[in-house]
């Protein structure tokens, strides 16, 4: 296992103490999230999860795998926890998230959940967001339109060629913005018609952010 994969894993591994059991989890998308339902299964934890709301049909697979009832998020009302990944936070826990193009599902299970724990590597810690290109849902018809309005805020949008979401939409990234107003560029992305969600989780940022490295664990707590 390379190191960042390692730091992946014990961020995932420190997560596990957050599982409320009797309670439905929320659970992310992506590489860190996997090892977090893998250990779920190597820790014997299965049974003290009533079920899952997933946010992908990749980590719903990966739960029903190992035993975890995958739910309906309208059935379940307001989660306890939701654990996920992100592909950059900053020192606010706002994040930027959707690099496996599950921001959508993402934002709404974080907005149902009481509490957000995301679980990183270092990597991902930045003083400002926008190194990572931000992702942009789009309905399809919208694409260019989308992309011409993204391109008067400053930055170079690129459609992620090949790429369909779970919703049946398009992504576009949004490249070289430094993002030092988050909850003001969410806000203005959002307005764009056609967009159906932006990965920037500023006005939902996480509560608690778990940063995995060689040195150990670092919690951070909002
Ligand atoms: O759409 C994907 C998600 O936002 C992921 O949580 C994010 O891309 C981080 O993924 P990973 O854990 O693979 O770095």
């Amino acid at each position: 296992m390379s190191p960042q994969d390692l730091a992946k894993r014990q961020a995932a591994e420190a997560a596990l103490a957050y599982i409320e059991p009797g309670e439905v989890l929320g659970v992310g998308t992506g590489s860190t999230v996997n090892h977090f339902i893998d250990l779920i299964a190597e820790k014997r934890l299965v049974a003290d999860i009533k079920g899952a709301v997933s946010s992908s049909n990749a980590s719903s697979e990966r739960l029903k795998q190992i035993g975890v009832p995958v739910l309906d998020l309208n059935q379940t009302g307001e989660l306890s926890i939701y654990v996920d990944g992100a592909d950059e936070a900053n020192p606010a826990l706002q994040l930027i998230k959707g690099g496996g193009a599950a921001l959508t599902r993402e934002k709404i299970v974080a907005a149902a959940s009481r509490k957000f724990v995301c679980i990183a590597d270092r990597s991902k810690q930045v003083d400002v967001l926008g190194k990572f290109p931000l992702p942009v849902e789009v309905i399809p018809m919208a694409q260019s339109y989308v992309g011409r309005e993204l391109f008067k805020l400053g930055g170079k949008p690129k459609l992620r060629d090949g790429v369909i979401t779970d919703n049946g939409n398009v992504i576009i990234d949004l490249h070289g913005v430094a993002i030092t107003d988050p909850l003001a560029l969410e806000t203005t992305i959002n307005q764009i018609t056609g967009v159906v969600c932006v990965g920037l989780f500023a006005r939902r940022p996480a509560d608690v952010l778990i940063v995995g490295s060689t040195d150990g664990i670092q919690t951070i707590t909002r």
